[in-house]
């Protein structure tokens, strides 16, 4: 589709003066900025916060974010700035799109900016060490009067911002929320299904990387469409058994923020997991595959904490196992890989035929 055929290029009639709403997006890396650039076109106030002064002023007189969206320009009623308090202060919702990493520190550090019944979306797909836990029960912990939801799917941000077609998931259960969150996002371009799993939602996003890296390492040996697929499915089998144990429902695992975003993100070298994975298959070490991407890649550190979780709990995970080996423990792929394939053979799908615990496959 040609730049000037897309569905949102100029054809997508931004909001009327009343639909217009005020909201914010906080973290100015590539994902908060298309989703500052969706809100904004849609016609919305966006106060955008970010901590680098730099960073604002260029928005500010260019419009642009170069150092993580270079060549992209936002359009519309879009307000930059370091000021974490006047971004939140009139905004109906708040879209939180910080690593995992920063993201109680950050949540933490302005927790009274936020106000009662404000609605506050995580877009975040990682999980924090201690305990576990998912950035909606951040949330829960740290801004307990707020509405808190999760928005996940595949959206790779490089082409959101190209206003190419694409969904998404709000998972909230609050189902009021929902029809906000898919009011204030939906358009022509970005389409905003609901769900009201909220943990398998956002415990599959943070998944889903650790089999991004390790897609983009088979890609890198080239070893062919059919194990393309016998590794998209079984990434599929492991992380929906990993999270069912966990609480969440299999079902979602068949939806948009399930084998959507598997799909895309294990097959795209638009995806920064399956990147720094395609790199060490092609050699490199993992230390110098993350600093050459020089954004965030949470599949690096969820894979240690899922790793840690799965031994804890007893869930069987050999894809998991496999590839903490290769980064973490010095195995070769092949070993890994040959190990793999010679396990003892197993039930296809283990929600119909239960998996032998003898037969660890
Ligand atoms: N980029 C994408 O296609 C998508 C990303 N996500 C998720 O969005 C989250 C954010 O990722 P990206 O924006 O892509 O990462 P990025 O690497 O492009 O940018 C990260 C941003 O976070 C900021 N940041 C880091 N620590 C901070 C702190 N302490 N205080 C304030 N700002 C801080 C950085 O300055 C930078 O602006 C991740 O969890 C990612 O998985 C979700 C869907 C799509
Ligand atoms: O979550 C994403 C797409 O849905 C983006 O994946 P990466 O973080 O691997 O780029």
């Amino acid at each position: 589709m040609s730049e000037n055929t897309r569905p949102g290029d100029g054809q997508s009639p931004p909001a009327s003066s009343e639909g217009k709403r005020s909201v914010a997006v906080l973290g100015g890396g590539s994902f908060g900025t298309a989703m500052a650039k969706v809100l904004a076109e849609k016609g919305h106030t966006v106060h955008f916060w970010m901590r680098n002064q730099d960073q604002v002023l260029e928005l500010i007189e260019q419009r642009t974010n170069s150092r993580y969206m270079p060549g992209v320009e936002i359009e519309g009623d879009l307000h930059p700035t370091t000021s974490f308090a006047s971004a939140v202060a009139d905004a109906e919702a708040v879209f939180v799109a910080i690593p995992s990493k920063a993201f109680r520190e950050v949540i933490r550090t302005h927790a009274s900016d936020f106000t009662d019944g404000q609605i506050v979306v995580s877009l975040t797909k990682g999980i924090e060490r201690e305990g576990f836990k998912l950035m909606s029960e951040i949330l829960q912990e740290e801004v307990p009067r707020t509405r808190i939801g999760v928005l996940s799917g595949p959206n790779l941000a490089a082409e959101i911002v190209n206003r190419e077609l694409t969904a998404t998931v709000i998972a909230a259960k609050d189902p009021e929320m929902r029809r906000t969150v898919q009011e204030l996002l939906g358009c022509d371009y970005f389409r905003v299904y609901a769900n009201v799993d909220v943990y398998g939602v956002e415990l599959s996003g943070a998944l889903k990387n650790i089999y991004a890296i390790v897609s983009g390492m088979a890609a890198a040996l080239d070893l062919g469409e059919n194990a393309r697929a016998m590794l998209l499915t079984r990434s599929l089998a492991e992380m929906s058994r990993f999270a069912v144990s966990l609480g969440a429902n299999p079902m979602t695992f068949m939806g948009l923020a399930g084998i959507g975003d598997l799909v895309v993100t294990c097959t795209s070298s638009k995806s920064r997991n399956y990147r720094v994975g395609y790199a060490v298959g092609m050699g490199a070490e993992l230390d110098d595959a993350v600093a050459e991407l020089g954004q965030v890649a949470e599949g690096i550190h969820t894979l240690l904490l899922v790793k840690e979780k799965a031994e804890s709990v007893g869930i069987y995970m050999p894809l998991v196992k496999g590839l903490y080996d290769i980064l973490y423990g010095g195995a070769s792929i092949r070993a890994v890989i040959n190990g793999l394939m010679t396990a003892v053979q197993n039930s296809d799908v283990e929600f119909i035929l239960p998996r032998t615990l003898s037969g660890q496959g």
